[in-house]
């Protein structure tokens, strides 16, 4: 009995130095625009995404203004392979032709749009659910001819989520963006990058389902912690990324180009990894940084 109640304290007492230790980050962060890309690798286990957006409900509690872009590639590929249609990427993005648009906008904004809203929406926290078409939010241009309805970002008129932010919701984003002739499908990294810079955003977080950028792919032990644009920039031209990471970061330095000051890739599979980065000296994951 008396060894438990000293491991209560020892426990309490290690909370404590937890709260103390957020405390200058809360007070640093109040106030501030977060972008957090939620990408399909990291939302396949729904205990996971319920853990991931309790500590967003958790961020906007403590004074942020949360911006939720989201993802679903893994859910697209499986819809598609129901329905008996192709799932090709080329350079990490999806080849949509108009009937794998349609399926992605049924995937994105129908169903995994709407699961996290209901779900944010269960932390009492209430979230509204758009796509890039609504307000006009994202404007995109074709990317090839090659790749069909694939939408590289033009413009994004930031009112709506603005106006969702002022109004104390968590705007829910999906990446789907309007175009010359309908609707267009944009890699959900490429529309975190660019909704981060036109909100003009404090922190720009990428969740994936790796601790952050490792320096050899199938080693998990060379988790690279910081990169100078000026390095993210080589690494990127080197042609040793490889698949969905090559949109990821060739999304982060645009986003650096354009004056989004911090980036950061981080595991959404690792509990809390979104408030052990934001909240504790160390941080986790791959933080990008302009110089
Ligand atoms: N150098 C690298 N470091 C980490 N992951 C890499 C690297 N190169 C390729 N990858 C792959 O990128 C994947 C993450 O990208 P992606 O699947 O598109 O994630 P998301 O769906 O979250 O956007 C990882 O699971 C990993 O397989
Ligand atoms: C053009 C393109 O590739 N679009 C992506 C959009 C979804 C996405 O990016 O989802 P993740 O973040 O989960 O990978 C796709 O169709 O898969």
């Amino acid at each position: 009995m008396q060894g438990r109640e000293e491991g209560e304290l020892e426990l309490a007492q290690r909370k404590a130095e937890v709260l103390t230790e957020a405390l200058p980050w809360i007070n640093k962060m109040r106030g501030k625009t977060v972008v957090v890309k939620y990408g399909g690798s990291a939302m396949e286990d729904p205990k996971l995404m319920v853990q991931v957006l309790g500590d967003i409900e958790l961020l906007k509690l403590m004074g942020m203004r949360v911006v939720l872009v989201h993802g679903g590639g893994k859910a697209i590929s499986a819809m598609l392979t129901r329905l008996n249609m192709p799932v090709q990427f080329k350079n990490g993005l999806r080849v949509t032709d108009d009937d794998t648009m349609e399926a992605v906008q049924e995937v994105l904004i129908g169903k995994v749009n709407q699961q996290l809203v209901w779900a944010l929406n269960e932390y009492g926290h209430n979230a509204v659910g758009i796509s890039g078409a609504d307000g006009k939010t994202l404007k995109a241009v074709p990317v090839s001819p090659e790749l069909g309805r694939v939408g590289h970002i033009r413009e994004v008129s930031p009112e709506l989520i603005e106006t969702i932010l002022d109004d104390d919701y968590i705007p829910v984003i999906a990446s789907v963006a309007c175009g010359p002739d309908g609707f267009f499908n944009v890699n959900a990294d490429e529309a975190a990058s660019a909704v981060a810079e036109a909100l003009h955003a404090d922190k720009l977080i990428y969740l994936t389902d790796v601790d952050g950028l490792f320096a050899d792919v199938n080693d998990e032990g060379s988790l690279i912690r910081s990169l100078t644009k000026a390095e993210t920039k080589s690494i990127l031209a080197s042609g040793e990324l490889a698949g969905g990471m090559v949109p990821k970061v060739r999304s982060i330095v645009e986003a650096m180009d354009r004056g989004v000051s911090e980036v950061v890739i981080l595991n959404g599979k690792s509990p809390h990894s979104l408030l052990l980065e934001i909240f504790t000296d160390a941080g986790v994951g791959t933080l990008f940084t302009q110089a």
